[in-house]
């Protein structure tokens, strides 16, 4: 599954689903090369702090995505440069933070694919708290651990892990009739456009 969701695009994804499990568009890539597809851990954090992603961190498996709900809170990091290798070392895919990092030059330098709020300079308190592998709600969309998150450069799509084959299955048609429209219209340059768009613009 997590193979074939590699090639997906989640625009394709978006269409497949009809939209309802794309994620708040606020919630971009730090650069728009990183692209990821894999399980989700799923973390709650209390406000301001971030303690227990050191704990989503060690329960993880190599491939799977950390998708951490710090409710929007865009003062205070939930990790930063430090917290980004500790995970990439343990073979974590990249963070999806409803919330804010920092360090984010490291996170591009290192190539560790970061999906948030933004950035700010002010690290997370660590007074405790949180919890790992607990339904969350990341940017408008629920998530249960284990879910399948897929991120590029145009956002974030969450996959119910119930839906995942027909998801699949109905986002590869997409990408098979994106490319006959494609070739289509764009074969022979001026003409073949002009030729589909007569056929499609009444
Ligand atoms: O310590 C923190 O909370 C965040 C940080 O800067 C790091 O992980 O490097
Ligand atoms: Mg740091």
């Amino acid at each position: 599954m997590i193979e074939r969701l590699h090639k997906l695009p989640t625009t394709a994804l978006s269409d497949a689903t009809g939209g309802y499990t794309n994620v708040e568009a606020a919630i971009k890539p730090l650069s728009p090369h990183f692209h990821i597809a894999g399980r989700a851990v799923t973390v709650r954090l209390p406000d301001g702090e971030n303690g227990a992603v050191l704990e989503a961190i060690a329960s993880a498996m190599p491939g799977d995505i950390l998708v951490i709900d710090a409710k929007g809170n865009t003062n205070r990091a939930v990790a930063g440069d430090f917290v980004m290798q500790l995970a990439q070392g343990v073979g974590i895919q990249g963070f999806v933070v409803d919330g804010v990092i920092r360090d984010s030059l490291a996170a591009i330098d290192i190539g560790f694919a970061v999906f948030s709020k933004g950035t700010t300079v002010a690290a997370g308190n660590k007074h405790g708290g949180g919890h790992v592998n607990v339904p969350i709600a990341l940017g408008g969309v629920a998530v249960a651990p284990g879910d399948y998150i897929v991120g590029d450069a145009d956002g974030v799509i969450v996959i119910p892990q119930e839906d995942i084959e027909k998801v699949i299955e109905a986002a590869e048609q997409k990408v098979q009739k994106d490319e006959l429209r494609e070739q289509e219209a764009l074969h022979d340059g001026e003409t073949s456009i002009r030729a589909y768009l007569q056929k499609v613009v009444k």
